[in-house]
C-alpha cells in the first residue's frame, strides 16, 4: 500500500498532539479509567468540563454562514444543543412547529381525510381511535380505498409514514368481512425481511384486531418451529411471517391450512427481492393459492420490485406518495454529515457518544456484526451503557432488546443493517452511520428510524473518511439534503493510548477488536460503490487504530484483489431519486 507518507505524516502528527494535550491525555485517560473502575461516578452536566464539550460543530456549516450574516433564527437551533428543558416538553413544541412548518410547505404526511370516513368495522374503527389516530396519513388515504375494494396495490411512501396500517386495516377488514374463523386456517400472510420487523407489525396487527375475532400469529427464524406448527393449526386467520420460515411452513408443515388466501403482502418489498430472499419468494409464490390479492410495499423500491409487480400484480394501482418531491426523506430530519480520518473514528464516536450519554436516544449502524459485537463489549466494559441488535445474538434476547429500545426514553443501541428497515422506535435523537451505507436506499432506511410520524424530529450523522467523501455527491443526486458538520480534532477524548493498552493486554476485547477489523476490511470489500468505498484506498494502520490497535493485528484477510466492478441499478420510474441504486451482491454476509 503506497500510504507511508501519510502514515509518517500521521505519526508526526500524533507526536504533536501527544506534547501539546499531554496534561488533557493523562486527565482524559484517568477519567476513562476511573469510569471503568467506578461505576457510581455521577454524570457531568452539559457543558460542563471538556469532555461534554460538542464535539461536532452540531449546526451544519452553510446555516453558520447565513447566521453570521445574521439571516438565521440562531436560538431555536442553539436550544436544540444546549436543552436543558424537559425532554418530553420540548419535543411537542417541537412537533407543534414541524406540523406548521409542514403545512405551509405542503409536505405534512398526514391528510385531512379521517378514518371515520373508511366506513370500517366498528371493531376495526375502535382499535383504531385507540391508537390515537383519526386522520390518515397519505399513504393510508391512498391505498386503504383499493386495497379494500380488491385491488393489487404497489405502494411507495416515505419511512415512517404509517404504511403498516396502510395495508393492516385492508386486511383486518378482508377478514372480518369474509368471516374468517380458524377452521378456514390463513386469510392473509404479510412477509417482512427483518424478524424484528415482523414482530413489531404482529404486534400492530394484534392491536388492530383485538376487538375482533380472527387470530393473529406469526412465524419467524430463530423461535420454536414445532410451536409455531402447532399453532399454525389451530388456525392463524393473518399470519406475518419472515421468508425462509413462512416457506418452511408451506413446504412441511401438514396442518397449515392456506389454500383459501386471500391476500398476500409484502413489506419492504425491494429488501425481500435482495438475495438472500428471492429464491425463498419464488417459491412461496409457486405455492401459494393464484387467485389473491397481493400488494407490495416500501419506502424505496427497484427494477426488481417493478419486474416482480409485473408479472404477480394484476392491474395493479400504482402510488408513489413522494414522487416529484424536493427531498426523498422526512422534513423533520436534520442530516449532515463528518469527516473523520480513518484512525480517529473511535475517538470520534467515543466522545459523541459520552456527550449524548444518558441524554439521547442514539442509534449507531455498523457494517458488520463481528464490529457492532466489539464496540459493544468495548463501550460496556468502559462502563458506556449499550445495547445491541445484529446476527450472532439469540433470538429471544433480540427481542427483548427490541422492546427495551423502543421503552427507552434515552440510550444508545448498535446495530447492523437488521435494524435498518421499517422498525419503528419512538422518539429516537439520532442516528449514527458510524460506518457508511451501501448505498443511498440502505441510507434512507436508516436515517428513516427517526423523524417518524406526524410532524416528528430527529437528527443524522453519516461519518465518512475523505477517501469516502465522493458518496455526499451520490446522496445529493439522490435527493438526499446533508450538509456537512465541522468536528474539532482537540475535543476528541484523549484516550487514544488508554485504549491500546486496554486491548492489547485483555484478551477478550483483543480478540474481539481482530474479528471486527478483519470483518470490517471483508465487508468494505463487498460494498458495491467500489468508486467510493474502495478497500484498495484502505490504509489499514489508520483502520488498526480505529478498533484499538497501535499497529494492524495479523489477521488473514479475505479481500478480493482482482480488481472492481460497480453494479449500478438502472434508474427507472421507482428508484429514481429514492437512491437510485441498490446494493450489489455482497459475498460476505454483512448482518
Ligand atoms: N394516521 C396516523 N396518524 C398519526 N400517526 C400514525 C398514523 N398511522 C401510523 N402512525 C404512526 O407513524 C409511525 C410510523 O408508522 P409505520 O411504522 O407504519 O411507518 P412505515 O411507513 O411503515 O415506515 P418504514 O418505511 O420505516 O417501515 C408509527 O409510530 C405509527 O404508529
Amino acid at each position: 500500500m503506497a500510504n507511508l507518507d501519510l502514515e509518517q505524516h500521521s505519526s508526526e502528527n500524533e507526536e504533536i498532539k501527544k506534547k501539546k494535550h499531554k496534561k488533557r491525555a493523562r486527565d482524559g485517560a484517568k477519567k476513562l479509567k476511573q469510569r471503568a473502575i467506578d461505576e457510581e461516578e455521577p454524570e457531568h452536566e452539559d457543558g460542563d468540563d471538556e469532555e461534554n464539550k460538542p464535539l461536532i460543530d452540531e449546526e451544519p456549516k452553510k446555516k453558520k454562514k447565513l447566521k453570521q450574516r445574521g439571516d438565521a433564527d440562531d436560538d431555536a437551533d442553539d436550544e436544540a444543543i444546549t436543552e436543558e428543558e424537559p425532554k418530553k416538553k420540548k419535543r411537542k413544541d417541537e412537533e407543534v412547529k414541524s406540523e406548521e412548518e409542514d403545512k405551509v410547505e405542503g409536505t405534512s404526511i398526514m391528510t385531512n381525510e379521517t378514518f371515520e370516513s373508511l366506513s370500517l368495522s366498528d371493531n376495526t374503527y375502535k382499535s383504531v381511535k385507540e391508537m390515537g389516530f383519526a386522520r390518515m396519513t397519505q399513504i393510508q388515504a391512498k391505498a386503504i380505498p383499493p386495497l379494500m375494494m380488491g385491488k393489487d396495490v404497489l405502494g411507495a411512501a416515505r419511512t415512517g409514514s404509517g404504511k403498516t396500517l396502510a395495508f393492516l386495516i385492508p386486511a383486518a377488514e378482508l377478514l372480518y368481512h369474509v368471516r374468517f374463523t380458524p377452521r378456514n386456517g390463513t386469510g392473509v400472510i404479510v412477509i417482512c425481511p427483518t424478524r424484528e420487523l415482523a414482530i413489531q407489525s404482529y404486534g400492530v396487527a394484534k392491536e388492530l384486531l383485538k376487538y375482533h375475532s380472527q387470530t393473529v400469529g406469526k412465524v419467524i427464524g430463530g423461535e420454536n418451529r414445532k410451536k409455531e406448527a402447532e399453532i399454525l393449526a389451530k388456525g392463524v386467520n393473518l399470519l406475518v411471517a419472515t421468508p425462509g420460515r413462512l416457506l418452511d411452513h408451506l413446504e412441511n408443515t401438514n396442518g397449515f391450512v392456506f389454500k383459501n388466501l386471500k391476500l398476500f403482502v409484502m413489506d419492504e418489498a425491494d429488501r425481500i427481492l435482495e438475495q438472500n430472499f428471492e429464491e425463498d419468494l419464488k417459491k412461496i409464490i409457486k405455492l401459494l393459492p393464484k387467485t389473491r390479492q397481493t400488494s407490495l410495499f416500501s419506502a424505496t423500491q427497484s427494477a426488481k420490485v417493478e419486474d416482480l409487480a409485473r408479472v404477480s400484480l394484476a392491474s395493479p394501482v400504482y402510488i408513489d406518495v413522494d414522487e416529484g418531491r424536493q427531498k426523498v426523506t422526512n422534513e423533520g430530519l436534520e442530516q449532515g454529515y463528518c469527516v473523520v480520518p480513518s484512525g480517529m473514528r473511535l475517538l470520534f464516536l467515543l466522545t459523541f457518544l459520552k456527550r449524548f450519554h444518558g441524554k439521547k436516544k442514539i442509534m449507531v449502524f455498523f457494517s458488520t456484526c463481528k464490529s457492532t459485537k466489539f464496540h459493544a463489549e468495548l463501550f460496556r466494559y468502559i462502563k458506556l451503557d449499550c445495547l445491541e441488535i445484529r446476527g450472532g445474538i439469540d433470538q429471544s434476547k433480540r427481542t427483548s432488546t427490541l422492546f427495551q429500545f423502543k421503552k427507552a426514553e434515552t440510550g444508545i443501541l448498535l446495530c447492523t443493517n437488521v435494524a435498518a428497515r421499517g422498525l419503528d422506535f419512538p422518539h429516537v435523537d439520532w442516528i449514527v452511520q458510524y460506518d457508511p451505507p451501501d448505498n443511498p436506499t440502505e441510507y434512507i432506511h436508516r436515517v428513516g428510524r427517526t423523524a417518524r410520524g406526524e410532524g416528528a424530529k430527529g437528527k443524522a450523522l453519516l461519518v465518512l473518511t475523505p477517501d469516502e467523501l465522493q458518496f455526499i455527491q451520490y446522496l445529493k443526486a439522490a435527493k438526499i439534503p446533508v450538509e456537512e458538520h465541522e468536528f474539532e480534532e482537540g475535543k476528541l477524548l484523549d484516550v487514544k493510548s488508554f485504549l491500546e493498552d486496554l486491548i492489547s493486554k485483555n484478551y477478550a476485547l483483543k480478540e474481539s477488536a481482530k474479528e471486527a477489523y478483519k470483518t470490517y476490511i471483508s465487508g468494505y470489500d463487498s460494498h458495491s460503490m467500489k468508486d467510493v468505498f474502495n478497500v484498495h484506498r484502505l490504509d489499514l494502520k489508520e483502520v488498526a487504530a480505529s478498533f484499538g490497535f497501535s499497529d494492524p493485528p495479523k489477521v488473514a484477510l479475505k479481500t478480493d484483489r482482482g480488481g472492481y466492478k460497480s453494479k449500478r441499478e438502472p434508474v427507472n420510474k421507482f428508484n429514481r431519486g429514492r437512491g437510485g441504486r441498490r446494493g450489489g451482491k455482497s459475498k460476505f454476509e454483512r448482518y
